[in-house]
């Protein structure tokens, strides 16, 4: 880049850099952002390069320690370790916590994408390998290039936004031999049943695109489907 005259900067960048007042306002600017988010591909690309076959497991941070939800979620983190794989969450509290516990307990690789946010939750204890991202969308990059599919317990925004995605990416093509699996028919069932009639009737998606997603009540058939769906996938 050349900016001549007018546009020129006074004083040279490397002046900032040696003065701390201009190079503390320089951490707020966005080229200093970009750093920081080239810093989190490159923390995350290094961490999760030899993970092996993992799947990613999503649900609610608010599912309760005695609850079926996070029974559900245990089981499915434990299954998936038995079926070879390792499995990610975001590393927080509920569904996340309860998926990392199953795994752990079974003796295999648990991964805690953790995220900052104003209310700190911290990475829960059963994660032991942990990356703390800043941006989501740096951190949805990971739980994509690095599962062989997702699980999706029963969540509110956070876990929408993450089905939505990985069912737009499959959707494009933009990553192909992905499942989606829904676990728990009495939560999903109505958004299923919306998506059925209202985006298929009115022309926003296809009727085949109905069956990107399949949903169980089963943490073992969750795990057969992610195992036989997985097997011709390749990370992109
Ligand atoms: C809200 C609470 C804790 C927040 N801590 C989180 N830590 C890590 N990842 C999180 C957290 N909250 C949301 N996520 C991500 O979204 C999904 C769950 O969101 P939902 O809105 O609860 O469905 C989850 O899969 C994470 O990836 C404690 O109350």
């Amino acid at each position: 880049m050349i900016l001549r005259r007018s546009r020129a900067t006074t004083p040279q960048a490397d002046s900032y850099l040696l003065d701390t007042k201009e190079f503390k306002d320089f951490t707020h600017t966005d080229p200093w952002r970009v750093l920081r988010i080239q810093a989190e591909f490159v923390e995350g690309f290094g961490t999760l390069a030899d993970l092996g076959p993992a799947v990613s497991v999503f649900g609610s941070a608010r599912a309760a320690r005695d609850s079926p939800r996070y029974r559900q979620a245990q089981e499915i983190g434990k299954r998936l370790v038995e079926a070879g794989f390792a499995v990610i969450t975001g590393g927080g509290p509920g569904a996340m916590e309860a998926a990392n516990k199953g795994a752990f307990k079974a003796g295999g690789t648990s991964v805690g994408l953790g995220i900052e946010l104003p209310f700190e939750t911290g990475m829960n204890e059963w994660v032991d390998v942990g990356i703390n991202f800043r941006y989501f969308f740096a951190r949805k990059t990971m739980f994509v290039k690095y599962s062989q599919g997702f699980i999706v317990l029963p969540g509110g925004f956070g876990t929408l936004d993450e089905l939505f995605e990985a069912l737009t990416l499959v959707q494009t093509q933009k990553v192909t031999s992905f499942p989606i699996i829904l676990v728990g028919t009495d939560y999903w069932g109505p958004l299923m049943e919306w998506i059925r009639t209202t985006l298929v009737g009115e022309g926003t998606i296809s009727a085949s695109d109905v069956d990107l997603i399949r949903i169980t009540d089963d943490p073992a058939e969750a795990v057969r489907i992610t195992a036989e769906g997985s097997a011709h996938h390749h990370n992109p």
